[in-house]
């Protein structure tokens, strides 16, 4: 289904690294199948020495001859690409945009009877364990699903929600990376206030969110369930909880990936 499609980036950043560096590792494209253009030559050079794949300045005859072409610039410049390469795509094209917020009718409005999907992924993609949740739009039929598909379980879980969701999954997993990893560096940091070297305090830290996450997914068991294994009655982690508890952790999450789905849903207005 994917061999020998060209695949193509319209922006070339963090996120479009981290699936070019997740489906590369895939081994479901070639690097000669990888087309990436950006703004920026300096850019374009690291792509290509990084990751040997195609690379090119020019957005409209990359949009050209893309087969799967994805849409990887930030919400604030997404209408101005897409003037730039719409009249260029073509319309057995699969036009896949993960900029957040920017909605399927906004895709189909600049992209007529093109199939679009919208996806949010996020960057755990680049190592294997990403999430993405997908939306098909009105244009995409089943092989164009199963094209996307094939792509994000490639590195990683995939679900497939109603367009509605979107702004929610991208305050939750689409921006979660960005929590566990000021988490991570909060618990490493209190590993060396408690004593421990940094190094071995950053490994523990980032084994333990790993290692607590895979119980939850292999296991099926509810979280609390899980929690309760690890807390002895009038033990430590019990003392540790307590304090999370009273500094309100849960209520910081929570408005955490609200905030962020708020702000999904604002920069779709723009
Ligand atoms: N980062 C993440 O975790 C996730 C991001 N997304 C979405 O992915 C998209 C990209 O995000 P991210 O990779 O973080 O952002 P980046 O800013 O890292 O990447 C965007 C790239 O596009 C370049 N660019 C700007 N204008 C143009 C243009 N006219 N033509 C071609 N390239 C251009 C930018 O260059 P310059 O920097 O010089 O402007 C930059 O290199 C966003 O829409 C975001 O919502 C979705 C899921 C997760
Ligand atoms: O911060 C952002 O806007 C993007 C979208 C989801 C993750 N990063």
């Amino acid at each position: 289904m994917l061999q020998n499609k060209k695949i193509s980036f319209l922006g070339g950043g963090a996120m479009a690294e981290a699936l070019i560096r997740g489906i590369l590792k895939a081994g479901l494209f070639k690097p000669e199948q990888v087309t990436a253009n950006d703004i920026s030559q300096e850019r374009l050079h690291y792509l290509a020495d990084r990751y040997q794949i195609r690379t090119s300045p020019e957005g409209a005859a990359v949009a050209a001859e893309a087969e799967i072409l994805f849409l990887t610039v930030k919400p604030q410049v997404i209408n101005q690409v897409l003037k730039h390469v719409a009249s260029k795509v073509r319309k057995e094209t699969t036009v896949i945009s993960i900029v957040a917020g920017f909605t399927i009718a906004a895709l189909e409005e600049a992209l007529p009877q093109v199939p679009v999907v919208r996806v949010m992924p996020n960057t755990p993609v680049a190592v294997g364990e990403g999430m993405s949740a997908i939306a098909l739009g009105t244009f995409a039929d089943a092989g164009t699903g199963e094209i996307a598909s094939a792509i994000f379980s490639s590195v990683g879980q995939v679900v497939n929600l109603p367009e509605s969701l979107l702004d929610a999954v991208t305050g939750l997993s689409g921006s979660g990376p960005g929590y566990a990893f000021v988490m991570i560096d909060a618990l490493a940091d209190a590993g060396v206030r408690a004593g421990l070297p940094r190094a071995q305090a950053l490994l523990l830290s980032a084994q333990t969110l790993l290692g607590a996450a895979k119980m939850v997914i292999e296991t099926g068991e509810h979280p609390g369930k899980l929690r309760d294994m690890v807390t002895s009655p009038g033990g430590t982690t019990i003392a540790g909880i307590h304090v999370l508890e009273q500094r309100g952790v849960r209520a910081a999450l929570s408005d955490a990936v609200i905030a962020a789905a708020n702000r999904s849903r604002e920069l779709g207005k723009k």
